[in-house]
């Protein structure tokens, strides 16, 4: 079975993730999971429906508590923590849901202003306006879109507006939830597009929920294959291409078969 250190001792793990257990009931969901996000890299958890995904996205912003494990957020175990420690630590995360989550009846500039407006209560309009702007130069959007509703954009002009609202408050870590889950193919690029740039102009780590393999292929440097609550193949996505691992091998020839 694959682990899941990174093959390059100087990389620091941002999130590390150690024999992790987490059961609801009488199912067993996460069934000893360990996987290392190294710093200013993107990993893709990739994994079919039911497979655990977003549970374990969930432990990893301190959003549920596991049975048995570790959860390292850039060095500092979160699992001990208490409710005002856990919201310190998520404040190192910028979150991209799979529907963009922009509120409708504010334009695009005070939707990307709405998290400093809350949590830079001291700034000007000034240094306000100069981060918004910052973020939508990052992700290609000109001034002309700032003045735009969400009902205006297109479904990939939504997803950079939603990932620069998530990167205004200048997170270590951002975690996209399905980001081309239902999404045509040329968005799906544009999208891909979109968090590699994210990767090269930020520097931050990611981590990428998806069960889009093309995607997941795109946008990996290391790829998690979750199934039924364990990971079975960790590397970068050469690795998975090449799995010996039925479960890996069979998830792929699915895919392969129908592009
Ligand atoms: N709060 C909960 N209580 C009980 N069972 C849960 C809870 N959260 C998740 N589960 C179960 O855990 C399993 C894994 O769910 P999870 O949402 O992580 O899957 P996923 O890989 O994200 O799937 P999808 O791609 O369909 O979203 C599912 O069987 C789900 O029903």
């Amino acid at each position: 079975m694959a682990t899941a250190a990174p093959e390059t001792a100087a990389e620091r793990p941002m999130i590390q993730v150690v024999d992790l257990h987490k059961t609801f009931g009488a199912q067993k969901v996460l069934t000893g999971i360990n996987v290392t996000v190294p710093e200013g890299k993107t990993c893709v958890i990739l994994g079919g429906s039911g497979s655990g995904k977003t549970v374990l996205m969930k432990h990893m912003i301190g959003l549920l508590k596991p049975d048995q494990g570790q959860v390292f957020v850039d060095g500092e175990d979160i699992v001990p923590l208490g409710d005002s420690e856990i919201e310190r630590v998520r404040r190192k995360f910028g979150m991209v849901f799979q529907a963009a989550a922009l509120f409708d009846s504010m334009n695009v500039f005070e939707n990307v202003a709405f998290p400093l407006r809350e949590h830079r209560k001291g700034w000007s309009e000034e240094q306000v306006r100069a981060a918004v702007r910052a973020k939508l130069d990052i992700m290609g959007l000109p001034v002309s879109v700032e003045s735009k509703f969400p009902a205006d954009l297109s479904g990939g002009m939504r997803k950079r507006v939603g990932l620069a609202r998530a990167v205004v408050l200048e997170p270590k870590i951002v975690l996209y939830d399905e980001p081309t889950t239902g999404l045509d193919p040329i968005t799906t690029a544009y999208v891909d597009e979109m968090i590699l740039e994210a990767q090269a102009k930020l520097k931050v780590t990611s981590v990428v929920i998806s069960h889009d393999i093309a995607s997941a292929f795109n946008v990996g440097d290391y790829i998690a294959f979750l199934s039924k609550g364990l990971i079975i193949e960790f590397g970068p996505p050469e690795q998975l291409r090449n799995s010996e691992n039925p479960v890996v091998k069979n998830f792929l020839q699915t895919w392969f078969d129908k592009n």
